[in-house]
């Protein structure tokens, strides 16, 4: 990507403002309570971290962790190989571009808002197979595999990104559980969705761009699954959307800390307690940056609504009509390929009318 093509350039409201005013960032909680008895069965000696949690998610939808366990030896061998895969060239990398039959692979054309982000990835799903529906046909119960596509270099990233799911995934877990106490519902209560999931894990490349007042790495979007898990590196350029004003803030790299964000999933079961909030991310002309988002998504027969105890049919009806989530998510995957006019399916299409 040399010269900037005019498919990237954002509209002048969406550009971002590159001195970038200092402010408070989003809360840093510290989850060391739960090591000691590596669950959470003890409501006393989590209490307060369950209280932040439900503060964060509340005000801003995103927060950062530390000592969250993960072990930052899989960390470090994930975002050594993401360097080297990233690093061939194009021609090697698209390869394993994806394709309509399975999204996971690699893919260098994304578009945001029908603006083309200034960005490469690789996905890839943390169950292979993942159960999907064979077609958006809602009476069509039929289910199709997709399956992982890995290259063959570096021979060593396929084992560095199974182990370092299997990290992630405990940590997302305990961040459930932990929201959903803050919800007032038990710990377990979101677990069963969780079978059969359809998470997967994305390699993100933000190569160095010559005109970063114009194009995004990412344009302003929200995330549409449950949960997300982000690793960033030491670069910077995540902005989240400050509820309070509408300011965009940016989320300062912290060392070995995730960044956690509630998704369009959490935003629909918690019936708008919580909010997924728009986040998007800057490029600059010197160094490329990399980051690691992990999208924590339920199983794709999962009936998408608010949770029963979280509504009552007078005071607080449901805010959302139920949808499938792998009706969804194939919506979004096939609209990748076959360039639709029309806007992407967004949360809002299934918001009741007030
Ligand atoms: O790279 C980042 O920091 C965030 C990426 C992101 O928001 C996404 O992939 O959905
Ligand atoms: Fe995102």
């Amino acid at each position: 990507m040399g010269e900037v093509d005019p498919a990237f350039i954002q509209d002048p409201e969406h550009r971002p403002k590159l001195s970038a005013t200092e402010a408070e960032g989003i809360p840093l909680i510290d989850l060391s309570p739960l090591n000691s008895s590596d669950n959470i069965s003890d409501p006393k000696a989590i209490e307060g971290v369950v209280r932040e949690i439900g503060k964060a998610c509340k005000e801003w939808g995103f927060f950062q962790v530390i000592n969250h366990g993960v072990l930052l030896d899989k960390h470090k061998k994930i975002e050594a190989a993401a360097r080297k895969f990233f690093a061939q060239s194009l021609e090697e990398k698209r390869k394993i571009t994806r394709d309509e039959k399975s999204m996971f692979g690699y893919y260098d054309t994304e578009h945001t808002k029908n603006v083309r982000d200034w960005k490469e990835l690789f996905d890839f799903a943390v169950e292979e197979p993942m159960l999907m529906p064979a077609s958006l046909d809602p009476e069509d119960k039929e289910e199709t595999k997709w399956t992982n596509k890995w290259p063959e270099y570096p021979p060593e990233l396929r084992v560095a990104c199974e182990e370092y799911t299997e990290e992630v995934e405990k940590l997302a877990l305990k961040l459930m559980g932990l929201i959903a106490l803050s919800l007032g519902l038990p710990a377990d209560r979101f677990n069963s969705y969780f079978k059969d999931q359809t998470s997967f894990i994305r390699l993100n490349y933000y190569p160095p761009c010559p005109s970063p007042q114009l194009a995004l790495g990412i344009g302003r979007h929200k995330d549409s699954g449950a949960l997300t898990v982000l690793a960033q590196d030491e670069v910077g350029g995540l902005e989240v959307k400050r509820k309070r004003d509408g300011e965009w803030i940016q989320v300062k790299p912290t060392p070995n800390a995730y960044i956690i964000n509630v998704g369009d999933i959490i935003q629909v079961w918690s019936n708008d307690r919580y909010e997924s909030v728009e986040h998007r991310v800057l490029v600059n002309s010197e160094k490329g940056r990399f980051s690691i988002p992990y999208f924590f998504n339920p199983a794709h027969y999962t009936l998408v609504k608010p949770l029963e105890e979280l509504t009552h049919e007078q005071e607080d009806p449901a805010k959302y009509k139920p949808y499938s989530w792998g009706k969804f998510l194939t919506h979004r995957n096939l609209s990748n390929f076959k360039k639709y006019n029309a806007e992407n399916i967004q949360l809002y299409h299934f918001r009741v009318s007030e």
